[in-house]
């Protein structure tokens, strides 16, 4: 089969561009920065993400591969291996430890100026489905590319399992699957053959086990029935499944998933996250981007937010829920007097409105302000600490609206 033509691909074949764990961590909230100075692309004239910007889009848009032979974006990454003789065998990476993905210090300026990335210390632990979560042109795709080694950083360090990247970029990427920014796809060849295809052009694909590799992968993302179907025929939600698939067309430590459910209708979504959920289940380690923050609450057992380039915060999902913006409320209609007695206790930011009187959670007894309340005459209706929900804790954190209905 011949090399197919640009005219013969299918330009309907992307979609439009834009998504459980490890032992709770304590909430790292990253340090105060000063203000970015990036200029915005738009305002410098640059081409378009995709015109100039990105790397060459391999059919099915894997990453992991084109880095390995494209020419890189911007600053081009030397992709020597690592020098250490371990990296010549896939076998020999080495154990990751907790963390499958860390960056320290980790930022990127492009030639233009902007500085997308700023001192990302990111640290993915094993097992985990790690939420990237953060409002659009917050730095996200630019640090999932130097996670795949597609862009060199300006600064800092990436370590996937374990392995510097991009150095390590031929022993670490054969273990990574990827979806990054939609899959391209040949419209006019079945799913099935799309598949066969991409993985003949691995290299280090075994061609003896591709027609069962490839089965099993459609298999997997529910795409076996609609095998032989052209690839312009699919609906969107399966395009990106037979891009899921070409990411799972071998065993995968880590999948790597920049905002797997743009796009996609509410079905599609569920499936997408089913499917994320099952390939969890399984062990491996999901990384996924997203700006929708229910998303990550569905889907998540870690998140990372992301403003303006920086990490604002990161940590189990059970953490950022439970200690992001707790307030202590007391219902009463003395609120005067219930407001005095809370700041004798010693409760901070006490403030009242209608029949409720907030404040921080105090660091004692629930019944001692009970107590103290009713003693001073105040008549407690109710008194609870009230969790914010994780869409008021991350727009406190970020401090800017998220686009929560996507
Ligand atoms: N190739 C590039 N050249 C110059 N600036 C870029 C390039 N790619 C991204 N940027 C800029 O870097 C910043 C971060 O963009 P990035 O795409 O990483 O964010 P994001 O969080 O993934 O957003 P989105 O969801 O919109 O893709 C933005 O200000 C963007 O305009």
């Amino acid at each position: 089969m011949g090399e197919p033509s640009a005219a013969e691909r299918d330009p309907a074949g992307v979609p439009e561009p834009g998504p459980p764990g490890g032992p709770a961590r304590a909430l790292e909230r990253a340090p105060e920065r000063e203000p970015l100075g990036g200029t915005p692309r738009g305002a410098l004239g640059e081409p378009p993400r995709g015109a100039l910007g990105e790397p060459p889009r391999e059919p099915l848009g894997e990453p992991a591969r084109a880095s390995a032979d494209a020419p890189l974006d911007d600053d081009p990454a030397p992709l020597d291996d690592d020098p250490t003789p371990l990296d010549d065998d896939p076998a020999a990476v080495a154990p990751v430890g907790d963390s499958v993905i860390a960056t320290r210090g980790l930022t990127k300026r492009y030639r233009g100026g902007q500085l997308a990335v700023d001192g990302l210390d990111l640290t993915v632990p094993a097992g985990s489905v790690f939420g990237f979560l953060g409002p659009n042109g917050s730095g996200k795709t630019t640090t999932i590319r130097m996670l795949m080694g597609l862009i060199e950083p300006t600064a800092g360090t990436v370590r996937v399992l374990g392995r510097p990247m991009p150095r390590a970029a031929r022993t670490v990427l054969p273990q990574v699957g990827a979806l990054i920014e939609g899959p391209a796809l040949y419209g006019f060849l079945s799913g099935r053959d799309n598949l066969l295809r991409y993985d003949a052009a691995d290299p280090t694909a075994d061609p003896r086990t591709r027609r069962a590799r490839v089965a099993a992968a459609l298999d997997r993302v529910g795409l076996a029935a609609a095998a032989g179907k052209k690839a312009k025929a699919y609906s969107l939600g399966m395009k990106q499944r037979l891009g899921l698939a070409a990411a799972l067309l071998r065993p995968r430590r880590l999948l790597v998933l920049d905002e797997p459910t743009n796009g996609l209708d509410p079905q599609g979504m569920r499936e997408i996250r089913t499917l994320i959920r099952e390939l969890a289940a399984d062990g491996t380690t999901v990384f996924l981007s997203s700006h929708l923050l229910d998303e990550i609450e569905q889907v998540c057992t870690h998140a990372a937010v992301m403003a303006q380039g920086r990490l604002v915060v990161q940590g189990a999902m059970a953490d950022l829920a439970a200690g992001a913006r707790a307030r202590l409320a007391v219902t009463t209609p003395d609120t005067a007097e219930a407001a005095r007695v809370l700041k004798e206790l010693g409760v901070a930011d006490v403030t009242a409105d209608g029949d409720r009187v907030t404040g921080e959670p105090p660091g004692r007894d629930l019944a001692e302000v009970t107590a103290a309340l009713v003693a001073a005459g105040v008549r407690v209706r109710g008194l609870t600490v009230e969790r914010a929900s994780l869409e008021d804790a991350f727009v406190a954190l970020t401090g800017e609206g998220f686009d929560v209905a996507g």
